[in-house]
This record gives structure tokens, C-alpha cells and sequence, in this order.
């Protein structure tokens, strides 16, 4: 934390802009190039935990500019060899019919725009200069995220920074003259309903960022039509316990699919809250393609793309899927909601087939929950994933938060993309009570069958396979033989599996493939948080009750309450709560 003492410069430039308050009223917070002005009484809403929130859009949007001048290239040159084509065999009639690549961005007035009706392409027209990025901070609070993205990404035209709060609004408009003339000609800050702007600025904005208190729900309709063709949304969601399946009923009315909460709960937010962006863009004619879904600290943060096209938007069913987890074992298995038949050159679009499991487990016998619907597509684009991760390794000085970005983005490269959720090595064991073996072993295991095995970024014990749960379970049947476990009642889940004879004989050998490239380089995958108390805050001068807890979870506000005293002491506003590492919010089985 900076402290007015040394900001004598920033101090004349107040004085300078005839902004009318005294500093010693203020706490100064530096974060990367921005300084924001805090007041103590803590008005406005800050939370320093979302540094690797911030760093991380800060990231993305450095990747999101330099690809879509690639593409704009791209587009143009593309568009060049056609016209010259075109002169070249005088076929001055031979005109595009007008359809666009699904992967084309296309520039705002260009042709496709629409997707519905493909205008015409006109030849030779002169190709539109790609205008700089504009942004829109649709829930800015103190202006912090937007200041960081105005002075820091350096392409970036404007950033549009909204909040309905008038506090907020006022603390923005401080901070964007505390910060300066770049700030000044590049932040805007309006008091509005963001809702209300959004709607009434339709594909106006390259990217859009919503940051909300827990869910950004009520947002997501407004926010898909804002943005422009190829644009990007960034997400943020907060309320885990909802979508981890603390009360499901509650995750289905926001988002529209059914929690599940097994090990892999963090992961199917991330595909909740994507499947819920798809549907509202599919309304309007428009899909989302992700580039980044991460699940950080205790929340979710996801990086899509939007774009229109009425034919791609038919693919939608085949990106998302049901979940079927069985109580007794934690088996799951996925069911596609869409399929498609080829014939020739045409393709139908078909509901799956389905179901996809029988009444009773095949492995342990019990029922299965079913969840869903989840984005079951890949959640990341790699290509992006590198490109981002190399750029912060370049600029690893202008990221506060390094360590931690760097080591989500290494983990992140290295999963199964076409993967959906993941095993834990644990609840397999604690399912048949055994010792467990070493992820190396169980990894070599999995290879050795002939399937794939990676980490995820979500939990440090959770690996995903395309191994089918009946090899898995052959693979720890296996184990048993050689690991042996007391006997149990024949009723439990464990003994029903084991009753059974492995049909695959698992090799144990240990594989070369069984650790990641970044495993074998030691190099960091997850790391633990920097601080005590490195969690969410509430609602800007909200005190705690037990109404939170379908917020922040059970845990978090029980250790919030325990900690509160002592929190006071030490910070009297500050209302953070203390979180386990990765896990922020309990998933167990009920
Ligand atoms: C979690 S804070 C944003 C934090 C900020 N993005 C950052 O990085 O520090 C959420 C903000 O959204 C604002 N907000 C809530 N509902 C809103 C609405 N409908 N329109 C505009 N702002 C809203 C709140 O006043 C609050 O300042
Ligand atoms: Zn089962």
C-alpha cells in the first residue's frame, strides 16, 4: 500500500485539476501502473485478492488485441487475393457469396455481421482500418480494473467504466485524475445501470468485463448483445457455493443447469456458467467460443469470444451435455444433448441418443444424480493459452501477480482439452478404502491401458482421462490385489467393485509420459495463497450474517465469523475471509 507521504507529484496534480479533497481522508492502493485513492471508511469496493483476477484479463486482453490485429490482417489479405484473382480472370460478376468462416472476426458494418442474412461481399471496396480496442468495465466500483487496463495494454482506445452506485462513481472519476493523462483520455466513468447501457450500446464493444458481487447472472443477457462480432466477454462469477452445488435449485433458477458436488465441482462451474453464456447468446443469433476458463482462488473467471452466425449457433446441443454421477462411487458419465448425422455433404442435427447409463451403476450398483446441462466443448483454445503465457513470461515485471497467473496458465497447457471434469485419485481410494497409489503410478496405469492422463488446473489431486470408468475401476482392482484392504459389509459401493474380476491386467510400469512436461522441469503448477484471509469480500459496507452463506459457502463465512474479531483489530473495514487453497468452498458427498 502506497501512503500519501510519497505521492507529492500526484498530490500537485489534484491540486493542478482543481479536484476538490483532501488526501489524508485517503489510503493510496497501488496495483501494477494504477494508484486508487481508498477511503477510509472503505465505501467502495476493493478487494486486493483479485489482483490475480485482474493480472490475468490484463493477460488475455494484451492476447485478445495482438490476434485480432492478426486476424483483421488476415481478413485483409485474404480479401486482396480474391479481388486480384478476380481482375486477374476478368470476372468482373464473379462476386463472394457472402459466407463467413466460422473463425473470420468480422469488423463492425462488415459484411456477415448479422448472420442471419449474408449480405453480399462488395469487391474492391477499400478495406475498413481495424479501430482501436474498446473496452467496457461494466461493474468498475473504484475504477481500478479499468484504470489497470487504460495505463497498462497499451492498444487499448477507451475503456467505458459503468457502476450504479454513486460512491463508486465518484471514487472512479477521483481515481481516473488521481492516475493521470492517459487515464484521463481513455477512462470514461458513467453512473448507470449497466443492464440499461448494455442494452442500449448493442455490438459496441470489443470486450466486455463483468465483475459482479457473486453471480454475474443478471448481466449475461445485456452483456452478449453488447458486444461487437469477435469481441470478448470476460466473466467473473464469485458465488461457488451456488454453483458447487450447495443449493442446487438455487444454481439452476441463475444459471440454468443442476450442480453436482463431487471432487470435480470447481471445474463444472466453469461449464455451468459457459453453458449459461451460450444460451443467452444464442438468442440472438450468437455463440460463444471460449479462449480461457479458469477457476482461481474462490472464483471462476471465463474469456469467450462471441460471435454471430445462425448455422454455427445449430451446433450449440453438441457442446453441452448432462452429467450422470453415481451416489454410491462418484462414477460419472456424460450425455450429449445434440448429435449429428452426415450424409454426403449435408448435416442433420439430431437429439442424442440417450441414456447414456442404465438405472443402476454398472460399477457399484447405487443410483446416479444426474446434473447439467454443462458446456462439454473444449474450455480453453491452446493456441490462445500459449500466446498468453508466453507473453506474461516476456513481461513477467508488469504482472504483480507472476507467480500466480504463470502457474495456472502452465497447468492449464497442460490438460486434456477434449476432457470434461476429472477423476480424484482419493475418492477412488476412499471409495474402496484402499491405500492410494502415487499419481506417477496410477498415471502409468492409464498409459499403459493405451488412454491419455492429465492434471487440472482446478485441484492439484484431480486428473482427467478419456479412460472409461470401467478401466479405471480395473486399473484399481489391480492395485487391491497387490495393496489388499479388511473386509467390508457387501452392501458398500467399494465391495461391490471389488467383488468383481479386473478384465484389463494394469501395468504399473512407470510410463515416460506419466508426469507433465512442467512436472518433470519442476516447473510451479499451483501455488499456496500469499496471505491470511485470501478470499471474497462483500458488498461494499455490508457487515456478515448468516444470509451469506448461499453466497460464500458455509465454511467461509463460519471461518469469516470465528476470524471476524480479530479481523477488526487488524483491519477495521476489511471483511475478507480465509479460504483453503484450492478448494475454497467444501464439495464433499453429502
Ligand atoms: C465486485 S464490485 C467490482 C469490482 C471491480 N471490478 C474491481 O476489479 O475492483 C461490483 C460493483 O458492481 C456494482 N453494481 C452492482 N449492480 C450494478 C448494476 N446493475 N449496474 C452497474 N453497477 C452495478 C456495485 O456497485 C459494485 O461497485
Ligand atoms: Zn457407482
Amino acid at each position: 500500500m502506497g501512503n500519501v507521504e510519497d505521492t507529492k507529484p500526484m498530490e500537485e496534480q489534484i491540486n493542478n485539476n482543481k479536484t476538490a479533497f483532501d488526501l489524508n481522508d485517503y489510503t493510496i492502493i497501488k496495483e501494477g501502473e494504477a494508484e486508487i485513492l481508498m477511503q477510509t471508511k472503505n465505501e467502495v469496493f476493493y478487494n486486493k485478492s483479485q489482483v490475480n483476477n485482474r493480472d490475468m484479463s490484463i493477460a488475455v486482453l494484451r492476447t485478445f488485441i495482438s490476434k485480432r490485429k492478426e486476424e483483421h490482417e488476415a481478413l485483409l489479405s485474404k480479401r486482396m487475393q480474391k479481388a486480384s484473382k478476380v481482375s486477374e480472370s476478368h470476372a468482373a460478376n464473379g462476386s463472394s457469396n457472402g459466407e463467413c468462416e466460422p473463425s473470420e472476426v468480422i469488423p463492425e458494418g462488415e459484411p456477415c455481421s448479422n448472420g442471419d442474412e449474408p449480405e453480399k461481399a462488395v469487391e474492391g471496396r477499400a478495406p475498413r482500418e481495424l479501430k482501436p480496442t474498446r473496452v467496457l468495465e461494466a461493474l468498475s466500483a473504484s475504477g481500478l480494473r479499468a484504470i489497470r487496463y487504460a495505463r497498462e495494454v497499451e492498444e487499448i482506445g477507451q475503456v467505458v467504466a459503468l457502476d450504479n452506485d454513486k460512491a463508486s462513481v465518484e471514487a472512479c472519476r477521483r481515481n481516473i485524475k488521481f492516475n493521470g493523462s492517459v487515464a484521463g483520455a481513455k477512462v470514461e466513468s458513467n453512473l448507470v445501470d449497466a443492464r440499461v447501457y448494455m442494452l442500449t450500446h448493442p455490438k459496441e464493444f470489443d470486450v466486455v468485463d463483468l465483475d459482479p458481487y457473486g453471480s454475474p447472472s443478471v448481466f449475461l443477457d445485456s452483456a452478449v448483445q453488447s458486444i461487437a462480432d469477435g469481441g470478448l466477454l470476460m466473466c467473473t462469477a464469485t458465488d461457488m457455493a451456488v454453483l458447487c452445488g450447495s443449493n442446487g435449485e438455487v444454481c439452476y433458477s441463475k444459471y440454468g443447469s443442476y450442480p453436482l458436488r463431487g471432487k470435480y465441482c470447481h471445474e463444472m462451474a466453469l461449464r455451468i456458467v459457459l453453458a449459461c453464456i451460450e444460451s443467452h447468446a444464442n438468442r440472438y443469433k450468437r455463440y460463444i467460443v471460449p479462449v480461457l476458463s479458469v477457476q482461481m482462488d474462490f472464483y471462476v473467471r471465463v474469456f469467450v469470444r462471441v460471435f454471430t452466425s445462425a448455422g454455427a449457433m445449430k451446433s450449440t446441443p453438441l457442446k453441452l451435455s448432462y452429467v450422470y454421477q453415481c451416489v454410491g462411487c462418484d462414477s460419472f458419465h456424460l450425455q450429449p444433448i445434440g448429435r449429428t448425422v452426415s450424409k454426403n455433404t449435408s448435416v442433420r442435427y439430431l437429439p442424442g441418443f440417450g441414456p447414456v447409463v442404465p438405472q443402476e451403476c454398472s460399477d457399484c450398483g447405487k443410483k446416479y444424480n444426474m446434473g447439467g446441462p454443462i458446456w462439454s466443448a473444449p474450455i480453453h483454445d491452446q493456441d490462445w493459452v500459449t500466446s498468453i503465457l508466453s507473453d506474461v513470461k516476456a513481461m513477467k515485471n508488469r504482472y504483480p501477480a507472476f507467480n500466480r497467473i504463470s502457474a495456472v496458465l502452465t497447468t492449464v497447457s497442460e490438460e486434456l482439452p477434449d476432457v470434461p471434469l476429472f477423476l480424484s485419485l482419493h475418492n477412488l481410494c476412499g471409495t474402496l478404502k484402499c491405500t492410494s497409489p502415487s499419481a506417477v503410478i496410477f498415471r502409468s496405469a492409464v498409459i499403459n491401458a493405451g488412454y491419455r492422463i492429465s492434471g487440472t488446473h482446478v485441484n492439484p489431486l484431480g486428473l482427467k482421462s478419456d479412460a472409461p470408468m470401467d478401466v479405471i475401476w480395473d486399473i484399481m482392482r489391480c492395485w487391491v490385489k497387490n495393496h489388499p484392504v479388511k473386509e467390508q459389509s457387501s452392501d458398500q459401493s467399494g465391495s461391490v467393485i471389488l467383488a468383481k474380476e479386473p478384465i484389463l491386467q494394469a501395468n504399473f510400469a512407470r510410463a515416460v509420459a506419466s508426469l507433465s512436461k512442467a512436472q518433470a522441469k519442476k516447473v510451479a503448477r499451483f501455488l499456496p495463497n500469499p496471505e491470511r484471509h485470501w478470499g471474497p469480500k462483500l458488498r461494499a459496507g455490508r457487515t456478515i450474517t448468516s444470509k451469506h452463506v448461499s453466497l460464500l459457502g458455509a465454511d467461509a463465512v463460519n471461518n469469516l465469523l470465528n476470524n471476524n474479531e480479530e479481523q477488526e483489530a487488524e483491519e477495521p473495514q476489511a471483511k475478507r475471509i480465509k479460504t483453503e487453497e484450492q478448494t475454497p468452498i467444501s464439495c464433499e458427498k453429502e
